[in-house]
């Protein structure tokens, strides 16, 4: 999924240097020769999950699983992720959950699909609701349900400034959405959000 007319390496540092000099700094002093370049690569880390296709990390299942029809839950999964209006990081943790079908997936892949949408611009209203709309188009799955807790440096660090606050989102489908038994037992299972600011 990357942009079509995607601008080269060079053109990306000269933003950079562009930005500092906006900032009112000089980008030919010696301290900050090698930035525009560490930043680039940085960008490389911050939005690798547009190289990523998360309908493939799903593709492996296994069906022998000798009958197993309960939920299987992923819980606390830690992820960084940069807010699509200012460009500053979201970090929480997202806790994932389905009930299977007939089979099921090798469960660092659910954390896979987790960090490919993170390594995005994001809401996180959007976020949870691309994690759960794959499992459920990928796997077809009884249920699924994603919970978000996360902390947006754009409320914290800058505009309102409001440090220990959380945001908490969560997309339910399937059992999770329609059978509030299923739903309780994975609200248990995860445990109460974590009071604001504690964790991240
Ligand atoms: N719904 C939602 N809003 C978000 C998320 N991340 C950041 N925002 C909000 O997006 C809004 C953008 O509002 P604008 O008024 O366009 O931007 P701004 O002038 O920088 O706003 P302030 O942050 O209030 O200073 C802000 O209220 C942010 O708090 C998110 O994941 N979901
Ligand atoms: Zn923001």
């Amino acid at each position: 999924m990357v942009a079509q007319g995607r601008p080269s390496r060079e053109e990306a540092e000269e933003a950079v240097r562009t930005l500092l000099r906006w900032a009112g700094d000089d980008p030919t002093r010696e301290g900050l020769l090698g930035t525009p370049d560490r930043v680039v690569r940085s960008y490389e880390e911050f939005f690798a999950g547009y190289a990523s296709d998360p309908m493939e990390l799903l593709a492996r299942t296994f069906e022998e699983t000798d009958g197993y029809d309960e939920m299987v839950v992923l819980r606390d999964i830690r992820f960084e992720s940069y807010c699509e209006h200012h460009m500053v990081p979201i970090i929480g943790v997202a806790h994932v959950a389905y009930l299977p079908r007939s089979r099921v997936v090798g469960i660092s892949k659910l954390a896979r699909v987790v960090e490919v949408y993170a390594k995005r611009l994001q809401i996180q209203e959007k976020m949870t609701s691309q994690i759960a709309n794959t499992i459920d188009e990928v796997l077809q799955p009884l249920g699924v349900a994603v919970v978000i807790e996360a902390s947006h440096q754009c409320m914290t660090t800058r505009g309102v400034h409001k440090p220990g606050v959380s945001m908490v989102t969560s997309r339910m489908l399937g059992a999770f959405r329609n059978d509030p038994s299923t739903r309780r037992e994975f609200l248990a299972m995860i445990g109460n959000p974590s009071p604001a600011g504690s964790m991240f």
